[in-house]
C-alpha cells in the first residue's frame, strides 16, 4: 500500500497508556552507554534505584509504540531510517509514572521516486495522574523506498545551522559492541538493529544503531558538559542524522554554548570520518 496523501495528515491515534517504572529508567540510560565507569557517581543516578534521574531523552522511548502505526503509513519498513528527532520537555522527566499519548502525521514531503518522503509525526505525552503535558515528540522518518508517492514537493524545513567556530566543548564515548542490543530493550526492537541480515536487506554491511541511542548520548554529553548531571535543565534537545552509526564505534559529540540556555551540537564517528548526528540544537530552562 502506497503512501496516501493528503488521507495520511487525518491519521490519528489518541488516548493511548504507557506505564513505565524506574527499571525501564534506568535500563535506558545502560543503553545510551550510562554508568560503565562503576566509579562515576554522576552518571550512577541514572542506572541505580537510589536517587534515581531520568535522561529527558527517556521521553522519546517510554511510549514505543505510540504513532500512527507504520503500516497505516503505507511505507517499505525495511527502507526506513530515522530522520530527525525533536523532544520537548514540558516538566522534568519523571523516573516513572503512567502517560497517555495522542499521535498524529504533522506532514509529508515528497522528494522524488528514488528519493524518499519525508513523514514528520507529533505524539503529545501527558501525565495521566493529572493530565498535564510532560513531553511533545516530533518525530521524522526518512521513507526511501517511497518517493514519488505524493506529498508536499516543497523544500523540507530548514534544520537548525551550527556555528563555523571551533566547539567550546567536546565530549568522547565509546559505544558498546552489544549498545543496540541493550538500547532495543527500551521499546524499539526493528531488526535493523540486531539482524546483520535486515541490515544488509537495508544497504548497510550489518545492523546499524538506532539513530535515538545516539541521539540519547548527545543528552547525555549536553548534561554532562553544560548542566553539572542536572537532567532537569534541558528544555528540548533536537538533531538530524546524517549517517548511520555501528556498534563499537565511537562518538565525538561537538559542543558550542551559543548562550546561557542555548547548546549547539554535532556528533561525530572519528575512526570513520563521518558526522553523524547534525543541526543539534539544545534548548536549557
Ligand atoms: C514508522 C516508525 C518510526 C520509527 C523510527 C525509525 C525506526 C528506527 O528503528 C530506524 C533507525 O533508527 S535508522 C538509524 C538512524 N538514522 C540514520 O542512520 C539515517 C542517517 N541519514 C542518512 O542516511 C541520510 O541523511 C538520509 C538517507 C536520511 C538522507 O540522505 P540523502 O538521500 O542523501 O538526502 P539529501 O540529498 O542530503 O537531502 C534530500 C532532502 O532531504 C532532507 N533531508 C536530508 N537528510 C534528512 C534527515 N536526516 N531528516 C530529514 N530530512 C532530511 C534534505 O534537507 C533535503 O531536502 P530539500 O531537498 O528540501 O533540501
Amino acid at each position: 500500500m502506497p503512501i496516501e496523501y493528503p488521507a495520511i495528515l487525518d491519521l490519528k491515534e489518541t488516548g493511548k497508556e504507557y506505564s513505565f517504572t524506574d527499571r525501564d529508567t534506568m535500563l535506558y540510560a545502560l543503553g545510551v552507554g550510562m554508568g560503565s565507569d562503576p566509579m562515576n557517581l554522576d552518571e550512577l543516578r541514572f542506572v541505580y534505584e537510589k536517587d534515581l534521574r531520568a535522561l529527558p531523552t527517556l521521553a522519546t522511548v517510554v511510549a514505543w509504540g505510540a504513532g500512527v502505526p507504520t503500516d497505516k503509513l503505507g511505507v517499505d519498513y525495511k527502507l526506513v531510517l530515522h530522520g530527525e528527532e525533536k523532544t520537548i520537555l514540558h516538566r522534568p522527566m519523571p523516573v516513572e509514572g503512567t502517560l497517555v499519548a495522542d499521535s498524529s502525521v504533522v506532514e509529508v514531503y515528497d522528494k522524488g521516486e528514488g528519493k524518499g518522503a519525508i513523514i514528520v509525526r507529533e505524539t503529545v505525552l501527558r501525565d495521566k495522574a493529572d493530565g498535564e503535558k510532560i513531553a511533545t515528540l516530533q518525530r521524522t522518518i526518512f521513507a526511501r523506498g517511497d518517493g514519488g508517492s505524493g506529498g508536499n514537493t516543497g523544500p523540507t524545513p530548514v534544520p537548525h545551522a551550527i556555528p563555523e567556530r571551533e566547539p567550546d566543548k567536546v565530549v568522547e564515548y565509546r559505544m558498546a559492541g552489544n549498545q543496540a542490543a541493550i538500547y532495543r530493550l527500551s521499546g524499539d526492537r526493528n531488526p535493523l538493529h540486531i539482524d546483520p541480515e535486515r541490515g544488509q536487506a537495508a544497504g548497510f554491511d550489518g545492523p546499524i544503531v538506532h539513530g535515538l541511542c545516539t541521539y540519547g548520548f548527545t543528552c547525555r554529553a549536553v548534561v554532562e558538559a553544560f548542566c553539572g548531571f542536572d537532567p532537569d535543565s534541558v528544555a528540548s534537545h533536537e538533531a538530524r542524522f546524517s549517517a548511520p552509526v555501528f556498534p563499537g564505534d565511537s562518538l565525538r559529540v561537538k559542543l558550542w554554548k551559543e548562550d546561557e540556555k542555548t547548546i549547539s551540537f554535532e556528533a561525530e564517528v572519528p575512526e570513520r570520518g563521518k558526522t553523524v548526528i547534525r543541526n543539534g540544537l539544545t534548548k536549557l530552562r
